[in-house]
């Protein structure tokens, strides 16, 4: 079964647009559960551009489903996530100042930082799952540094897609079977959406989850917050 983990990120970034509490986040947190996502993923960025290191702290009792925690493992970030212990950690090689996520991680280059950052975490207790993409030496590797899982960021995949699904999405199908056979777990995210993520699903149906934001909230301003999430679940189905 492929979890679907909704990313609230937008939510925290129209909240912000004003500098009181609408939308509420935590409400649409719990309304996301309540509709049947599987997860609530959060990345709180350093200069909290959407999601605030407060917001965090303040999700973890309510999130009764999976709490997913994206990030740079700066110490900041990691003493973060050892304080509010989440389901699941990611790690994603973001700078600061990064737009938004552009790739995974060179896993070869960062190999003792990273077995470091898995290595805390894990003796914590919490799941952990590296952001890569699809070149199969880098997750090999990945899977060298003890990581629970491995996220495959899946922009390429969203760009390609609309002028040739199956060329789209073969290096994912062939990087989940890589990854899967080196005993990791297989989740994906960045730029899915009702478009790709039916074709996507069909084609890796052993992905452990997808966390999704941007596509998803902008469509529930057309379609609603729970008709969306029904129809990504859909989706995995
Ligand atoms: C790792 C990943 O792909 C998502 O966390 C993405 O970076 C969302 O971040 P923004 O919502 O800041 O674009
Ligand atoms: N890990 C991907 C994520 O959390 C959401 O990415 P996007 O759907 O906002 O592009």
């Amino acid at each position: 079964m492929t979890n679907l983990s909704v990313n609230i990120n937008k939510i925290a970034t129209l909240r912000n647009a004003r500098g009181e509490n609408v939308p509420d986040l935590l409400k649409v947190a719990a309304d996301c559960e309540a509709y049947g996502a599987q997860g609530i993923t959060v990345h709180p960025r350093p200069d909290e551009r959407h999601i605030r290191r407060d917001d965090v702290y303040r999700l973890r009792p309510l999130v009764c489903t999976e709490f997913n925690i994206e990030g740079y493992p700066s110490q900041s970030f990691m003493d973060l996530v050892l304080q509010v212990r989440p389901t699941q950690v990611t790690l994603v090689p973001d700078a600061p100042d990064a737009l938004t996520s552009s790739a995974g991680w060179d896993v070869a280059s960062n190999m003792e930082f990273l077995v470091s950052v898995v290595d805390r975490f894990k003796a914590e207790g919490i799941r952990t799952s590296i952001f890569v993409g699809t070149d199969t030496d880098n997750i090999r590797q990945a899977a060298k540094t003890g990581t629970d899982r491995i996220e495959l960021y899946t922009k390429p995949y969203a760009d390609l897609y609309p002028s040739g699904p199956e060329k789209a999405v073969a290096p994912f199908v062939e990087a989940a079977d890589v990854a899967l056979k080196c005993g990791l777990g297989v989740n994906a995210g960045h730029d899915l959406s009702l478009v790709n993520l039916e074709y996507f699903h069909s084609m890796i149906p052993r992905l452990s989850e997808v966390s999704i934001g941007h596509a998803l909230i902008c469509d529930a301003l057309y379609l609603g917050l729970e008709e969306t999430i029904h129809r990504y679940l859909n989706c995995l189905k």
